[in-house]
């Protein structure tokens, strides 16, 4: 089996993970597959005593995951038809490049595979899936304490084509058991365990990736499958269905627009398995740019008759319309629809306008619109949001990004309208305000984009944070620092450490407005000045967050060798910037990178962690490493070597 073949297979598929876990998430693009992540809403209660064996279970609620997507994705594109106008091809609103999550899952063009799994663990005939709370908790590990347990992991993989405006499927499942055998677990070790909160999302209550190891006297059988992804498995499988000979007479399977009939993968395989790389897409678009649709030559029919007529350009299509479905997410934040529907839906299309007074008519057109997105639900009694509307678009809580569709809608947006003025002149690609110059910013325009930092840096500082182990450092300077959303994070998790978070005056006079922890801590300053001409606050670590990714090879060049000059041998540089898209795609599956804060427009490519090594190394750091925060951004750490 040659896996990236396998795997190749797929691109020119929209692939979708109908799956909410991270781990999936994260063993099938590090295996380098492209998919789309759309959560399932199926409600995981399948009646466990009409299934023969506990793999069963898990296969069927795999495939009800996988279904329920699939239809859910399908349906979702009625809502949009009537926005487009008359003629126009029935293509995505969503642009691929700079969506969410949510977002994705309402792309226009309906999957062609849904992927859903479902991992269970068994111990004496029972069932065990995820703990309802710590009781829970403890009554599973203590089940599972001194004794072999199986893990199943149920997998769907679902075929979808539109006939006549109805969805078709078809799916292939399969399980894969793992046996785990515990130690004897302690009562003090077990809430220990618990306490640490890992048991919660997993099944059987432990992670054997991370703490839950400690657990684990063996495994036998595949290990990602206890992780929740039996990838060896997955790669057979489809190996199996898109290399099988088909005996003579065999009906073709399924025909779809988008997803050639199994043969002519075999036909596909030629060309693009000779290589190591899967073959680029030929249909859709990849993060950083449009690749126009290959024309499909001489793809095989229901009849064997064969259609050389060349495929339409959707990837280019959904790139010109895909801004309609960041306005609507936009407008619908601006308009606080997600603060009225939080803890308040279901709502009515009528509550909503009053609440927000706007007509009903076009409020109703918004919700819906919202709706088909992913980003609320709607059902007869009306429109609630989904977790991700709570969590990031509502303007409140910790994770909001509230700031950060506010800024896009304002600034970013008018910049982005005069575009055409910006290249005629030779412009930069950039808000206004930023344009002047921070000196310039009205204290509302500095606001606003600190409110948008705020937001973005919240969400990631604790990867930030613990990308590596920060502990021998005693002081450190964040620059750039904004609200010091991740200096308050590193004195959290650092208890000897002092952060210094330096920025422009007209930055720090009005970061106390942001609220970063309910205790201001102590080890936490402020220092105003400009990083251009002032000189740098002392500290043993120096730090960078999604701040350099744009900036050209000279001015980082620059900066980067003062404060190398600058530091002590033993002193750290560390680095958070933006991944290039396609390593954040590997890293992240279809979460692809929103705009980052600080890019001018869409900006330049940003530097892989190789090119930030070789420059750290040139500027006398030593020891560099680099790792993954958060599937956003890539960390590099060096320290500074002795003259
Ligand atoms: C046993 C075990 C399970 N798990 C995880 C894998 C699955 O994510 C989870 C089992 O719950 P599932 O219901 O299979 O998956 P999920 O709820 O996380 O995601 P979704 O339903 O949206 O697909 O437990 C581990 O991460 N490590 C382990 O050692």
């Amino acid at each position: 089996m040659l896996l990236r073949p396998v795997i190749g297979k797929l691109q020119h598929k929209r692939v979708v993970l109908a799956s909410s876990s991270p781990r999936r998430r994260e063993i099938l693009s590090n295996a380098g597959l492209r998919f789309e992540v759309v959560p399932s809403r199926f409600k995981e209660k399948l009646h466990k005593g009409s299934f023969a064996a506990p793999h069963a279970y898990a296969v069927e609620t795999a495939k009800q995951k996988a279904l329920e997507v699939a239809d859910r994705m399908h349906q979702a594109r009625a809502p949009f038809l009537g926005l487009l106008p008359a003629g126009c091809p029935q293509v995505s609103l969503t642009p691929v490049v700079n969506r969410c999550p949510s977002q994705q899952a309402k792309d226009l063009r309906a999957p062609d595979v849904v992927i859903g799994a479902d991992t269970i663990v068994a111990v004496g005939g029972l069932i065990l899936e995820k703990p309802v709370d710590k009781q829970d908790a403890y009554r599973m590990l203590s089940r599972l304490s001194g004794k072999e347990h199986s893990v199943f992991t149920g997998v769907a993989i679902v075929h979808c084509c539109t006939r006549d405006g109805q969805l078709d499927t078809e799916v292939s499942e399969f399980y894969e058991e793992t046996t785990v055998k515990f130690s004897e677990l302690s009562e003090e070790l077990l809430w220990e365990y618990i306490d640490s909160g890992e048991p919660m999302d997993k099944a059987g209550g432990y992670g054997i990736q991370a703490l839950g190891g400690m657990l684990v006297e063996y495994v036998r059988g595949d290990f990602l499958n206890v992780v929740g992804f039996p990838l060896n498995r997955f790669c057979k499988e489809l190996a199996r269905l898109y290399h099988a000979p088909r005996a003579p007479g065999t009906p073709r399977p399924v025909q779809h627009d988008s997803i050639p009939a199994v043969d002519t993968f075999e036909d596909l395989s030629d060309g693009e398995g000779g290589g190591s790389d899967p073959a680029p897409a030929s249909g859709g678009l990849q993060a950083g740019g449009a690749r126009p649709q290959a024309p499909r030559t001489q793809e095989a029919d229901l009849n064997g008759v064969t259609d050389s007529q060349p495929g339409l350009p959707a990837g280019l299509l959904e790139l010109m319309d895909g801004f309609k479905a960041s306005k609507v997410l936009l407008t619908a934040c601006k308009l606080q629809v997600f603060d009225v529907l939080k803890d308040r839906g279901p709502l009515s299309a009528m509550d909503v306008a009053r609440e927000i007074d706007a007509s009903v008519g076009g409020t109703a057109r918004l919700l819906d619109v919202c709706a088909a997105l992913g980003l609320l639900d709607k059902s007869d009694r009306g429109y609630s949001n989904t977790e991700t509307a709570s969590l990031h678009l509502a303007s409140d809580g910790e994770q909001s990004l509230h700031g950060l569709a506010a800024y896009h809608d304002g600034p970013v947006w008018g910049a982005f309208t005069h575009l055409g003025r910006a290249v005629r002149e030779g412009a930069a690609w950039t808000p206004e305000p930023l344009l002047q110059g921070p000196h310039k910013w009205s204290t509302e325009a500095t606001l606003q984009f600190m409110r948008a930092s705020h937001g973005l840096s919240k969400l990631t500082a604790q990867h930030v944070a613990t990308a590596f182990d920060l502990s021998p450092f005693t002081s450190a300077c964040h620059l750039g620092g904004c609200t010091g959303a991740l200096a308050h994070k590193l004195v959290q998790e650092y208890p000897r450490l002092q952060v210094t978070v330096f920025d422009l005056p007209e930055v720090i006079k009005l970061a106390g407005d942001f609220q970063t922890d309910a205790q201001p801590s102590e080890r936490v300053h402020f220092v105003p000045g400009d990083l251009s001409s002032d000189s740098l606050p002392p500290a043993d670590l120096y730090i960078f967050c999604s701040l350099l990714h744009d900036w050209p090879d000279d001015r980082l060049h620059g900066l980067l060798s003062r404060i190398s000059g600058s530091c002590k041998p033993g002193a750290g540089l560390l680095l958070a910037e933006l991944a290039p898209a396609e390593e954040e795609e590997e890293a992240s599956g279809a979460a692809r990178r929103p705009p980052g804060l600080r890019t001018r427009g869409v900006g330049r490519r940003p530097r892989s962690p190789g090119q930030y090594r070789r420059l750290l190394q040139r500027l006398g750091f030593q020891d560099v490493q680099a790792a993954r925060a958060g599937g956003l951004l890539h960390v590099v750490l060096g320290t500074r070597a002795p003259p």
